[in-house]
């Protein structure tokens, strides 16, 4: 019997190939003859770099750049042969790299990532993958964007400040002095998701909440990520709020439509291809996948409905294991739909969330093994 075991991680707790790593053990409990084919998965977030790079072989890099809240931090972006990067804009602006009371996307800055651009086309790479995803930011990109080169401007003519807080003051975006580079650099962008940058689905109203936003909160980002539109399209005549990952990492997304040479694809399509998802599943009996979290916007392109697609392209069955997962039928039909048929959570007793995180691993092989041991009885 043949399983592919394709997870993401699970947030503040186990990288992609650990769970992976854990699935596949405890499956082999019930069915020692099992070939597991393990392969950790990203979908832009954090973990990106790390998978993109350990399938393609190639080497972390490390640099100085601007923390989430403009502190000085090390950084990492991936290199791939010899022209090509990979940034994860949560390597320096991540929710992660955050403890819970320190989240603050009205501040929170994605100034780091355009400076892992800038050492990237330093030491000459022409393509960067971008991941987008598990950001702790709302600021659409203007960090990034003012890190290279570009003047983003109060009605009296002066440099807005960092974070969501800026750009509520945001009267003119200034190109003159960006980077030229960008010109004739080619970027993807890895989107975790395909939410618009504002409104009801947007990136405060969606994201807001897990990056520290209360409702109030939520309005003003939202209203500030409005104005930003509004003078993208007074400036540079781009239009890019409703379009489908523009709300990515809390905005980031409309930066890379509005100002770069660049393609927006679902990040997780990017890291299928990488790892030849395809030949994979030639033979399969199974699918698992999973991540620490299973909810309604998992159906936005995140991980496991990403690789429940490709699994039923191919005609073979996917199931997840989660954290926690979705408590209410019409999430679990609307999975299915995707091609995710069951999802199962990983927790066997009631526990606090240190104690889950905690207990990740051992949790993810009993439950593995069951579903091996129940695998066992009816096929
Ligand atoms: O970073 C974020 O805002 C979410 O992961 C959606 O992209």
């Amino acid at each position: 019997m043949k399983v592919v075991i394709a997870p993401d991680s699970f947030k503040e707790s186990l990288s992609a190939a650990e769970v992976a790593a854990a699935i596949a053990a405890g499956w082999r409990m019930a069915l020692p003859a099992t070939e597991c084919i393990e392969l950790p998965m990203a979908d832009g977030g954090e973990g990106t770099t790390q998978a993109l790079v350990t399938a393609s072989g190639g080497r972390l890099e490390h640099c100085d750049v601007t923390g989430p809240l403009g502190e000085t931090m090390t950084a990492f972006w991936g290199r791939i042969g010899e022209h090509t990067a990979v940034i994860e804009c949560a390597a320096s602006g991540g929710l992660d790299l955050l403890a819970r009371d320190q989240r603050d996307p009205w501040r929170a800055t994605t100034r780091g990532t355009g400076e892992l651009i800038r050492a990237a086309l330093d030491v000459g790479m022409t393509d960067i993958i971008i991941g987008l995803g598990g950001s702790a930011t709302n600021d659409g990109g203007a960090g990034m964007m003012q890190a290279l080169g570009a003047r983003l401007l109060d009605d009296s003519g002066a440099e807005i400040g960092l974070g969501a807080e800026g750009l509520e003051k945001l009267a003119a975006i200034d190109l003159s002095g960006l980077d030229k580079r960008l010109k004739t650099a080619r970027f993807q962008v890895a989107c975790d998701v395909d939410n618009p940058l504002t409104g009801p689905n947007g990136a405060s109203a969606i994201f807001g909440p897990q990056k520290g936003a209360d409702e109030a909160l939520v309005k003003r980002m939202d209203a500030c990520l409005a104005n930003y539109a509004r003078v993208i399209t007074e400036c540079i005549g781009e239009k890019v709020d409703t379009i489908a990952g523009a709300g990515a990492a809390g905005g980031l997304g409309a930066a890379f439509l509005a100002f770069f040479n660049a393609s927006l694809k679902p990040g997780i399509e990017i890291m299928l291809d990488a790892v030849d998802m395809d030949s994979h599943l030639e033979g399969a009996d199974l699918v698992i996948t999973g991540e620490g979290r299973i909810d309604s916007q998992t159906e936005r392109g995140k991980t496991p409905v990403g690789v429940a697609r490709r699994a039923k392209r191919h005609g073979v069955p996917c199931i997840a294991l989660g954290g926690s997962v979705p408590d209410e039928v019409e999430v679990l039909e609307a999975l299915s739909k995707q091609g995710l048929k069951a999802v199962f959570p990983i927790l066997p007793g009631v526990m606090d969330l240190d104690q889950a995180l905690e207990q990740a691993d051992t949790n993810l092989k009993l439950c593995a093994r069951n579903l091996g041991a129940f695998w066992a009885l009816v096929r």
